[in-house]
This record gives C-alpha cells, sequence and structure tokens, in this order.
C-alpha cells in the first residue's frame, strides 16, 4: 500500500537540553509519551537540523525549509510572513514587520518583551488603527494582533525601503533602540522614520488605553509599548500545488506559520480555542486536522504551546504540555493509510530561553515505511534511527518519495 495523504506535524520547539529541574532529562524525554513512541516504534526515527549544522533558526526559516522552500532563496524577513498570517495582504511595495505588545518600566527599561504573555490585544490593535497617523510622512499603515503578544505591521506608501533596524534589544533590562536605516538609501530612511513614528504614537496610546489601566489594577503588565522587528518585503514563492502536485491546508494559531503557509498556496483552516498556547484546545485542532485530510493531500499542523515554555525556561510546564500534546494525538494512530511526519521546527532549550541549533527529532510512519528498532520519541532515541540524521530541505523528497511522487533524477 502507498499513503494518499501526508499529516506533516510540526511540534514547535520541543526539543530541549538536558533541565535541571527534570534531573538531567530533556522535558520530552520526562515525559510520558504513549502516542508518540508508539508512532516511532511503527515508523522510522532520526534527527534533523531544520536549517543547517550548528544553524541555529527562527521558526520562519525553518518551516520554509521543512515545506521546501530553502531560506537562503525564498527568505525575504519575518515580517510579510507574520503580516499574512493575520488580515493583512503583503503587495508589492509594502514593508511588513512583526511586532510585540511589551512593557516599558517608568526607568525606560524593558522588564518584559512579551507583556506578560499577553492575549486578546484586539482593544489595542483597534486604537491603534484609529489613533496612529503617518500622512504627514506620507506613510500609510496597516496593523493587526496576532497570537498572544504578537502582532504585525505593515507600512503602505511611494519609495519604502526594507533595510532598517529593529528597536527590539531582545532582552529585558535593556532600553527599546531607535530604528535606523542600514543604508543610505532614502527608502531606508524614510522607513526607519515611519516605524519610529509609529511606536511613539502607539505608546502614547497604549499608556492611556482602559485596558491596560485594568491590567495595572490587577497586578499584570501593562501592553505599553510595541517591539518591531523582521522588517521585509513579499517574496515569490512558487506554489505548493504546482512544485508538489499536493493539495494542501494549513492549521496553526501561531499567524507566522499561517503566513507562511498562505504564501506557498496552502489553504489556512481557522480553528476556534486554539491559542498557540499551553491553553490551546488541542482536540479541536486534531479534530480540524482529520477533517482536511478528507478534503486535501497533505496537511501542515503547528503545535506552538512547548516553544513557548521552552522561551520562558519552564521545563516542568513543558513536560508536562507534551503529555497534553501526546494525549491530543491518540487519534492518528488510526490513519493507517496516511504518511505521519512529526518533527519540530528547533529545539528551544529551557535553559536557552532561545531557539538553539541541537538537532530535533523526526519520525515518518505509514504504509512503505521502512521500520527501525527506535521505539521512543526523544531526542536521544531518535538519534539511533533509520533516518539518521538529515536537513530540513530533505524532508519533502523524503515525503514525496514515499508517497511515490517524486521525480527519478537520471535516465
Ligand atoms: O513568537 C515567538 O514565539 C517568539 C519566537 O519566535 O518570538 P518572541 O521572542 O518575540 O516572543
Ligand atoms: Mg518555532
Amino acid at each position: 500500500m502507498i499513503a494518499e495523504k501526508v499529516l506533516f506535524l510540526v511540534l514547535d520547539g520541543i526539543s530541549d537540553r538536558p533541565c535541571e529541574a527534570l534531573n538531567g532529562q530533556t522535558p520530552l524525554s520526562a515525559a510520558r509519551t504513549p502516542v508518540l513512541d508508539r508512532l516511532a516504534a511503527e515508523g522510522v526515527c532520526g534527527i534533523m537540523d531544520t536549517v543547517a549544522p550548528g544553524i541555529r533558526p527562527g521558526s520562519d526559516t525553518s518551516h520554509l525549509a521543512l515545506l521546501g522552500y530553502p531560506p537562503q532563496d525564498y527568505y525575504t524577513g519575518r515580517g510579510p510572513l507574520e503580516a499574512e498570517g493575520t488580515s493583512i495582504h503583503m503587495t508589492a511595495g509594502m514593508i511588513g514587520f512583526r511586532c510585540n505588545f511589551a512593557t516599558v518600566g517608568g526607568d525606560g527599561l524593558i522588564t518584559d518583551r512579551r507583556a506578560g504573555r499577553i492575549s486578546g490585544t484586539g482593544p489595542l490593535s483597534e486604537a491603534i488603527r484609529e489613533g496612529v497617523d503617518l500622512s504627514a510622512l506620507g506613510v500609510g499603515f496597516r496593523f493587526e494582533s496576532g497570537a498572544g503578544h504578537r502582532a504585525a505591521l505593515a507600512l503602505t506608501g511611494e519609495g519604502l525601503g526594507d533595510a532598517v533596524s529593529s528597536n527590539d534589544p531582545k532582552k529585558e533590562g535593556a532600553r527599546p533602540l531607535t530604528i535606523q536605516a542600514c543604508s543610505d538609501d532614502p527608502a531606508d530612511e524614510k522607513t526607519a522614520r515611519a516605524c519610529n513614528e509609529f511606536i511613539r504614537q502607539s505608546a502614547e496610546i497604549l499608556a492611556r488605553h482602559p485596558l491596560n489601566a485594568q491590567r495595572l489594577e490587577e497586578g499584570l503588565p501593562p501592553a505599553n509599548l510595541l517591539l518591531i522587528r523582521g522588517a521585509g518585503k513579499m517574496g515569490a514563492f512558487p506554489p505548493f500545488q504546482e512544485r508538489y502536485g499536493l493539495s494542501g491546508s494549513v492549521i496553526s494559531a501561531a499567524t507566522l506559520i499561517s503566513g507562511i503557509g498562505k504564501v506557498v498556496g496552502l489553504e489556512h483552516i481557522p480553528v476556534p480555542g486554539t491559542t498557540g498556547s499551553v491553553d490551546s484546545d488541542l482536540d479541536a485542532k486534531v479534530k480540524a486536522t482529520l477533517g482536511e485530510l478528507e478534503r486535501k493531500d497533505f496537511v501542515l499542523m503547528n503545535i506552538k504551546g512547548a516553544d513557548e515554555a521552552g522561551h520562558d525556561g519552564k521545563a516542568i510546564e513543558k513536560r508536562d504540555f507534551i503529555e497534553v500534546i501526546d494525549a491530543a494525538l491518540e487519534p492518528l494512530l488510526a490513519l493507517s493509510d496516511t504518511l505521519i511526519v512529526i518533527c519540530a521546527d528547533h529545539s528551544t532549550p529551557c535553559s536557552v530561553r532561545d531557539h538553539s541549533a541541537d538537532p530535533v527529532p523526526v519520525v515518518i510512519r505509514g504504509p512503505g515505511v521502512r521500520v527501525d528498532p527506535t521505539v521512543r520519541f526523544d531526542e536521544v532515541s531518535c538519534a539511533q534511527g533509520g533516518l539518521n540524521r538529515i536537513r530540513g530541505c530533505d524532508i519533502m523528497p523524503i515525503i514525496l518519495d514515499l508517497i511515490n511522487k517524486s521525480h527519478k533524477y537520471g535516465a
């Protein structure tokens, strides 16, 4: 039997390094994961450098690589991808940015890059849309909330460049930076001016917003500053369906991933109750994925919460959420005619609180797979598996070969 459908599940940032809080185990190896282990036992396992050995990937570059769009050829910055994951559609001349709602103290130092992992920022974004005016600079904008503390900005207007820096120092306890043009090009200078003005005006609006007054009353960090990064224009992506002959959908609460899916031509299927965090409704997500597999050849599904726990340095929370994921994946065991591919997009070690280049575990289970002796889905067990060590850009060719859709190289 040959599989006709492909479920590609990315467990965002699930892999890790040994954690002190877990007696030297990783959250994945410490977690009880009967479903993932059974898939490992019935499949072929390996480890994967999603971009290349020693390269610490963003979720943007890693997902592009996993879908077979090498970032060195296709990546034009995170901003436009994140914007497309919201309701913003990036057209020629627009410059996209990823934004964080963050907290800055009275002394001007950032106290939380994610404003206490705020959610429900819709009213803040609405106030920014209504109140910020960049017309004196000849610039318009779109601004939309994403999942959690995330948002996307797109600048519109004549003569805007995308070679600008970020105001995000990437750490707490530092001052927000001034956005600079990275060249003498007046277009980059215009964008840098517009960004700094956007940040200034939005901070004034956020400072007097009732939602922040309420957060202060509740002892929560206010979302009183926007951190802006990942400037870019939209790239050109050959459609997934033309490239692989597969129709596809993307199921992800994280706007970056739904944006990447959309720009390569996957249909984005929103699932109510999913949040991109550890409180997400994973049963609803799995149900929606199974439904999509009835209609489409390929479904990309992303579960984000373990990555957030890694960024927050919470090893026990990460382990516990991995167990929640595992329980939610139980219905996948019944998919006998589907190729199931499960991996991470990068490691997010709790000790690093950011992504690392440590290779990620991968399992492929389904018809035609040469089952190897690995019986556990974790970083070390998978390293013994039959896929050995591959790169992210190898995974689509391997999938296509297993479903008999690869092109012969040679005559
Ligand atoms: O979006 C996220 O989850 C992370 C990393 O991709 O970004 P940040 O550190 O700004 O929260
Ligand atoms: Mg990621």
